[in-house]
């Protein structure tokens, strides 16, 4: 939303293996529909407002193309981003063994040691079909100081709150410094 952007607008990516359910997922936030339908994405920008704490922060989230380990990671990916929505299928243990590629990935890329990031594990709906256990995701998660949540774009379940929660990790790490500012030798320490 060029022209839009104010100092609270957010820059969030979605990254994760092909046909996990990045856009349904994104598609369930913005509208709240739901197709069963698959089309492969090769990049959309959405925007939406999320409130987070009593302030508005206007987002702009990017619906990325599924990757592989072999896919680069792209600069628009990793640079001027504030947080990463990172999904994995609950029934696909391969896609969820690719979080941990694309994270180091984005470490990388960016050079920071940290990001702000929600793992979030989609089609909780497929329990039968289920191959990576709740602690798993979890376990992950904490190993990456990332948030994590399952979600089902088909039924709806956790959808705002993934984005929510991904919010939160941004604001956690914008979260100002402790006043008054630490002074050494006469220079402030930011
Ligand atoms: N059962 C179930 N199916 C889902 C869910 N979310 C998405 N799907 C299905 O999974 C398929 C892939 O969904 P997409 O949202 O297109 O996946 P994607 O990750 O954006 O795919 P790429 O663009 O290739 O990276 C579609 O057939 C969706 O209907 C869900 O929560 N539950």
């Amino acid at each position: 939303m060029p022209g839009n952007v104010t100092l609270n607008t957010r820059k969030i990516v979605i990254l994760g293996s092909r046909s996990v359910g990045k856009s349904s997922l994104v598609k369930g936030f913005i509208d709240g529909n739901f197709s069963e339908a698959y089309y492969p994405t090769i990049e959309t920008t959405a925007t939406k407002t999320i409130m987070y704490n009593g302030t508005e922060y206007p987002c702009e989230i990017i619906d990325t193309a599924g990757q592989d380990e072999f896919s680069q990671l792209k600069s628009q990916h990793a640079i001027g981003i504030h947080g990463y929505v990172l999904v994995y299928s609950i029934a696909s243990r391969a896609s969820f063994n690719m979080i941990q590629i694309i994270y180091d990935k984005i470490l990388n890329y960016s050079g920071l040691s940290e990001i702000a990031a929600i793992i979030v594990g989609s089609k909780a709906d497929l329990n039968m079909d289920r191959q990576v256990d709740s602690m798993d995701g979890q376990a992950l998660a904490q190993r990456n100081n990332a948030a994590w949540i399952e979600v089902s774009a088909l039924q709806n379940r956790n959808v705002g709150r993934a984005f929510e929660l991904c919010l939160a990790e941004i604001e956690k790490g914008n979260a100002p410094p402790p006043s008054p500012a630490r002074r050494q030798g006469g220079c402030v320490v930011m």
